[in-house]
């Protein structure tokens, strides 16, 4: 794994250790109802949008974009949902990434948009904390531990997209109840980008799916740029697409989350 995730796992574990499950505000009775992320990505094809998972990013390794306060955060989500974007994505690990609890949960105040939460899960005491509709599991981070967090996250109210980004982490997902699989187009051992993961591990789900009478909703995550990329993953097969460097770089995040919502027609 690359150093800064290294990094950002050393740290997450640090913080879970030093506030301790006290600082965790108990989920036994979820305070909202959870908005139906598989159910708006439905809708927004029946539209003929592209569904775009937009992301509220203030930063990645290596790269600062813009300072994200809560109040910006917000706003910057705002102008995601009315340019049709289908969820707001938001980082929330605070030290690479630059992000907050209270961005998350500003942003789901203010949007109506099912909102995922973007971090690093390692604790089964991190599903303790709330402000979000969907939240990220990544197989390469939790391994054998992958199906039991499915499980919490489920039972916490919470709907998990679990992230692959190779065919050993996909056996994985596919063992858990998880409705929905984020392929992430970047590797983490180098952070490099490449489309073509998508395209390896997109059609592997949909034969699966065939063979075992199941359906995952698929997500394309990272690296694309341009509505081109986007329909380079969703001609491979994936449902939606999950965006925030493109962005978080643009002038107007309104018209570059628009520029990617409107798309093409890919079927
Ligand atoms: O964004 C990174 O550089 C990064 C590096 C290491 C681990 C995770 C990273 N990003 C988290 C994400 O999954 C992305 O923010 C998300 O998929 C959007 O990607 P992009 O459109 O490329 O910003």
């Amino acid at each position: 794994m690359h150093d800064s995730i290294l990094h950002i796992l050393n740290t997450t574990k640090t913080r879970i250790q030093t506030f301790g499950p006290d600082a965790y505000k108990k989920r036994s009775q979820p305070q909202f109802r959870k908005r139906d992320f598989i159910a708006a990505v439905a809708a927004s094809q029946a539209e003929g949008r592209v569904p775009v998972i937009a992301e509220v990013k203030p930063a990645s390794p290596g790269k600062s974009f813009r300072e994200v306060p809560p109040s910006v955060a917000a706003d910057l989500a705002l102008e995601m949902e009315e340019a049709g974007a289908v969820a707001i994505s938001v980082l929330t690990e605070p030290g690479v990434f630059r992000g907050s609890l209270e961005n998350l949960k500003e942003v789901r105040k203010t949007v109506c948009l099912p909102v995922l939460r973007k971090d690093f899960i390692i604790d089964r005491v991190q599903l303790e904390e709330e402000g979000s509709d969907l939240v990220l599991l990544i197989a390469g981070i939790l391994g054998k531990e992958l199906g039991a967090f499915v499980e919490l996250a489920i039972e916490k109210g919470f709907e998990p997209l679990v992230e692959v980004h190779s065919r050993e982490d996909l056996e994985l997902a596919l063992e858990t109840d998880t409705k929905i699989i984020g392929v992430n187009n970047r590797n983490f051992e180098t952070l490099k980008i490449d489309l073509a993961t998508t395209e390896e591990l997109a059609p592997l789900i949909r034969e699966y799916d065939l063979e075992h009478g199941t359906s995952h909703l698929i997500i394309s995550e990272s690296g694309m740029n341009s509505p081109s990329d986007v329909r380079r993953v969703m001609l491979a097969g994936a449902d939606a697409v999950l965006i925030g460097s493109a962005l978080m770089e643009s002038d107007s995040v309104f018209d570059k989350t628009k520029e990617f919502v409107q798309g093409f027609c890919w079927r």
